[in-house]
């Protein structure tokens, strides 16, 4: 099989990739289960690329059902080291409108429920998380959306995505809460990715597709499924340009990333005396350091 070093995770709204070509659907297993649905190889601008519907391709799994770690731990047994994550989101700021792309660098936890370590059972690790987003990859994303230079479409580059539980919408009272703590946008989704990619050393950047203005904004109604799937068509179809532009760039220039190498100083336990079956079920990850 030839080389898959970029991955693509395409969420609510973008459930396939058009210019796919030479498409092999595979059904992968990990130690953590199945992905989400079968992953799409293709080329894209002439790279191999791995795709992933994250909610499967019908949207048949809530934020909170999602197999992150089978999704990520999917990617690097495909061998990817690049991953892009496109996902739709609400606003928290004015100037970010429906139909904007944003790139954030940081994120704020609210979920609840989600697994988001392979670690346990043994051994231990802590990974630095201070820069949950790989700062090389999300400028190539950024760079690739201002080139495009898409009509009405602003780019705004940083940021903090609010990440909570769902599946319901927030409440007035938690969206101010987040807008008074300077978020920027807020999905149910990238921040238990981010730290399972950052655990498998692959770097990880989102482009967020926003969507509403969630609940705050006192010109516009609340965030309901039916605003939000009229403005996710048009976002995927400029989602799609963007991955592509990413991708053709990433092939020519891939980017030195601190995620490549994030186990390096984060294994606490002796892996001399961990138990077999952790090391065997974590093999992918650890036989660098082994
Ligand atoms: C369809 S609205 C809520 C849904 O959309 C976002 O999904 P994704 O991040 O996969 O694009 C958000 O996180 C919620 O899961
Ligand atoms: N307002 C919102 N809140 C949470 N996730 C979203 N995804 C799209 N819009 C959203």
């Amino acid at each position: 099989m030839a080389e898959t070093r970029i991955g693509i995770i395409g969420g609510s709204g973008l459930y396939k990739m058009d210019a796919l070509k030479n498409i092999e659907e595979v059904q992968v297993q990990t130690p953590f289960g199945a992905p989400s649905d079968a992953l799409i190889l293709g080329t894209l601008e002439d790279t191999r690329v791995a795709f992933l519907a994250r909610h499967g391709r019908n949207h048949t799994l809530l934020p909170s059902e999602l197999p992150f770690r089978a999704n990520i731990y999917a990617m690097k047994q495909l061998g990817v080291e690049y991953l892009i994550s496109a996902s739709a989101v609400g606003s928290l700021k004015e100037e970010v409108k429906p139909l904007d792309m944003v790139v954030p660098d940081q994120f704020i936890d609210r979920t609840k429920n989600r697994v988001s370590t392979f670690f346990g059972e043994g051994i231990v690790a802590h990974i630095a998380f201070g820069d949950p987003i790989c700062k090389n990859l999300a400028g190539v994303v950024a760079e690739a959306i201002a080139k495009l230079n898409l009509p009405d479409i602003t780019v705004h580059r940083g940021g903090t995505y609010v990440c909570m539980e769902g599946p319901a919408f927030s409440t007035k009272a938690e969206s101010n809460l987040y807008r008074s703590w300077g978020a920027k946008v807020i999905g149910m989704t990238n921040l238990p990715e981010a730290k399972l990619a950052r655990e498998a050393e692959i770097a990880y950047a989102t482009l967020a597709l926003v969507t509403d203005y969630d609940c705050w904004h006192p010109d516009h109604d609340s965030v309901t499924v039916d605003m939000v799937i009229a403005n996710l068509q048009r976002n995927a179809v400029n989602a799609q340009k963007v991955i592509q532009e990413t991708v053709r760039r990433l092939s020519e220039n891939p980017p030195s990333s601190d995620a490549h190498s994030a186990l390096k100083f984060a294994i606490l336990t002796n892996l001399d005396k961990a138990p077999v079956a952790t090391k065997e079920k974590l093999a992918l990850l650890l036989k660098k350091y082994i």
